[in-house]
């Protein structure tokens, strides 16, 4: 039993089951390293782990690979489904989301009245918020519009872009030099290149978290390549700090084929997690470090850390902007807005339907600063 990593799935506690799968790897015996998986009985169990903390072993709780395909189905963050037993409809449940979470348009002058007096500090996501989902990640352009307004933005508030992209990407799509970016999900915090309204310029590298994990991520970045090089549509996408499966191209008959490869890999490597975004499995240090941490780092970068006078404004898609969300109404302050078409779980306070809507918000937040700047 020396050098293996033993994972018990599922995630209830182990004294009230009676029986746990369990997946071995690096056994001479599974030595293509994918884990194979037994049923034991609890007493066994119980047996086994005790000589695997006697040995030293890796002990791993992870989900059972069927609730990680079926939260891959599921859409990021998780969408919320009617429940057919009360006979709620899909318009009911949207309905009552949109009462819920309005659009920000619809709410633009309660916010930007609530920012009265008060700076607003912009943090943009990418994927899904600035620019649209597409089949290609290498290929997700913004509009001309888009760059624009960011640029309008960035002239009259600071603005910072939190993505989970590598910054180099992000920077050679967005174009705007004038802004923060928090690459790697935040793991990577730069500082405008050039000078921006605020005389702020030239820090570059503000904070790098994660940076001794960077030999690991590009050691599993080619592992993965090779592991999934046979499944079509499969792409592995180097990150930084961090790194993403994507799998909105394979076939879905492929994807608990896909999810294995990936967990067999983590297996030797515990001091990396697995989440998940937009059909993307993402692999990250199990630093506690995520894109609501980037943001209070953020803000205390600009010296407003414990100001009432500031007013944080978080827009974008996705699980990992949860985090952010988060933060927002942990510090009782400013407004997470949430890009989705559809009813989804969330702790932002508003909504946006997709880009084109974070473009017209974007746009009337600019002419209302302009137009207080003109009164003045
Ligand atoms: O934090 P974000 O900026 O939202 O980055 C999250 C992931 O975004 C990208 O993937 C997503 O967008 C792709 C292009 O539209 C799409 O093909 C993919 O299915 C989405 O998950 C990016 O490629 C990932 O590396 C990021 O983790």
């Amino acid at each position: 039993m020396t050098n293996q990593n033993v994972i018990v799935s599922d995630r209830k506690p182990i004294l009230g089951l009676k029986t746990f799968t369990v997946s071995v790897s690096n056994s001479p015996l599974f030595s293509n390293s994918f884990p194979t998986y037994f049923n034991f009985p609890r007493r066994k169990l119980l047996k086994l782990l005790e000589v695997a903390d006697k040995n030293n072993n890796n002990l791993v709780v992870a989900p059972k690979i069927t609730s990680l395909i079926d939260s891959m189905r599921d859409s990021s963050p998780t969408r919320l489904r009617s429940s057919s037993h009360d006979s709620v409809s899909d318009s009911d449940d949207k309905t009552s989301w949109i009462v819920r979470f309005p659009s920000a348009l619809d709410m633009f002058d309660e916010i930007v009245n609530a920012a009265k007096g008060k700076q607003i500090v912009m943090f943009l996501d990418y994927d899904g918020t600035l620019s649209p989902i597409v089949e290609d990640p290498d290929k997700a352009f913004i509009t001309h519009e888009m760059r624009d307004v960011v640029k309008d933005v960035a002239s009259n508030f600071p603005t910072a872009i939190v993505t989970g992209r590598a910054i180099d990407k992000v920077r050679s799509f967005v174009k705007v030099n004038e802004i923060y970016y928090a690459g790697s999900h935040g793991m990577d915090i730069e500082g405008p290149t050039n000078e921006n309204s605020y005389g702020q310029s030239n820090e570059r590298v503000l904070f790098q978290p994660a940076r001794e994990f960077l030999p690991m991520i590009e050691k599993v970045v080619k592992i993965l390549e090779e592991k999934t090089k046979w499944i079509p549509g499969a792409m592995v996408e180097n990150n930084k700090f961090c790194l993403s499966v994507h799998f909105r191209r394979v076939d879905e008959k492929r994807w608990t084929a896909l999810a294995e490869v990936v967990k067999s890999v983590l297996i030797d490597y515990p001091k990396l997690k697995l989440t998940q975004g937009r059909k993307v499995l993402e692999i990250r240090p199990t630093i506690k470090w995520d894109k609501g941490q980037a943001l209070n780092f953020l803000l205390k970068s600009l010296g407003y850390e414990n100001s009432e006078d500031v007013v944080p404004v978080y827009i974008g898609d996705d699980r990992t902007d949860e985090d952010a969300f988060k933060i927002l109404r942990e510090r009782g302050q400013g407004f997470g807005i949430l890009v989705s078409k559809v009813p989804k779980d969330t702790n932002a306070s508003y909504s946006l339907q997709g880009p084109s809507q974070v473009n017209n918000f974007l746009e009337r937040l600019v002419e209302w600063k302009r137009k207080i700047v003109g009164e003045e």
